[in-house]
């Protein structure tokens, strides 16, 4: 399972974060695209890089598969999986702007700079199963895409394009984000309050403590779980105007959705757990991430990584 959250510090930036929840990793590094990069892009989504861009992913044939990232004009993506309801084109549409599934991060951070420039794009596009090679079959997923106003979520299904306005700022697993947000109407009465004395019989009750009115967000790791837990934590965080309480903020929001190790088994009978948590922020142009080996997190900014050179840089 997977969650991702975004916000922004109230002062015009963009934080993104996620948990890549699976089994084992892939060998994913923090890799920066540099504006002189040429791309390969299948159908020529990407025909260079107008924003340099960083985050997390692995490189195959010369091209950076990104499974988070964001760039230098404060836009970032993340994606989810979402199998069972995720069907891309099976070949290039005519008339339309066609993005492999694979390169559709790097299509976004590197072609936009905002969210309404995305969502202006994407009424023309396809996005289609054209794998990088044999040995990366297409992923399917659904991603959340953000800047320092809003969010938006985007999923390709059988009948086409969708995109939701993200008035939550969070995304998790199956099922769609429409049934997501619709069963976020089953915790109205869930709130960060401390309840007044209340009078049952005779008997004059207070609470054990704070948390009371917090009793029936799900404990689980299920992904309509995670999803309600996430949106429950982000709604209610304060506003935080420093970086290091922004990073602070992402890190212990996403630590109430990561998967520990031997609790949630997958149909294979391995175990989920949260293998990274990764941070895009757009205020320091900078990837924070940590690991499930190695809680202490770790940075590195764009700035650092040669954003006008030709080649990719893995951190
Ligand atoms: C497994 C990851 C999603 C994690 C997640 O959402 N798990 C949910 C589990 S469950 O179903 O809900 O049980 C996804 C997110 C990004 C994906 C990667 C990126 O899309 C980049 C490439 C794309 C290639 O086509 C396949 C390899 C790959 C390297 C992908 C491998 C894998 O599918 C990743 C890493």
């Amino acid at each position: 399972m997977c969650t991702g959250i975004r916000f922004s510090d109230g002062s015009g930036h963009l934080y993104l974060a996620r948990n890549l929840d699976w089994t084992s990793g892939y060998g994913e590094r923090v890799v920066a695209t540099p504006t002189g990069y040429s791309p390969r892009s299948p159908f020529g989504a990407v025909p260079a890089i107008r924003h340099a861009v960083i985050g997390m992913g692995i490189v195959e044939e010369d091209t950076p598969l990104y499974f988070d990232c964001g760039n230098d004009a404060g836009l970032a993506v993340a994606g989810l999986n979402f199998p069972g309801y995720a069907q891309y084109a099976t070949g290039p549409v005519d008339g339309a702007t066609n993005v492999a599934a694979f390169e559709f991060p790097l299509w976004v951070a590197s072609q936009f700079g905002s969210v309404d420039e995305v969502e202006a794009a994407l009424q023309t596009v396809a996005i289609v199963d054209k794998p990088i090679n044999e040995k990366f079959p297409s992923s399917l997923l659904h991603w959340i895409i953000g800047d320092a106003n809003r969010a938006i979520i985007v999923e390709y299904t059988a009948d086409g394009m969708h995109v939701f306005d993200d008035d939550v700022d969070v995304l998790a697993n199956q099922p769609g984000f429409g049934w997501h947000h619709e069963n976020l109407r089953n915790y109205l009465n869930t709130s960060p309050h401390f309840p007044e004395e209340t009078v049952i019989g005779r008997a004059s009750l207070t609470p054990f403590g704070s948390g009371s009115h917090m009793r029936g967000i799900p404990g689980d790791y299920y992904s309509p779980s995670r999803f309600v837990r996430a949106a429950y934590v982000h709604a209610h965080y304060p506003t935080k105007s420093t970086e290091e309480d922004n990073v602070s903020r992402a890190f212990h929001t996403l630590q109430q959705v990561a998967m520990v190790d031997g609790s949630a088994a997958m149909g294979s009978g391995e175990f989920e757990k949260t293998i990274y948590t990764g941070l895009f922020s757009s205020r320091a142009t900078t990837y924070y991430w940590n690991t499930y080996d190695d809680p202490a997190i770790q940075s590195v900014a764009l700035a650092d990584l040669k954003p006008d050179g030709s080649e990719l840089v893995v951190a």
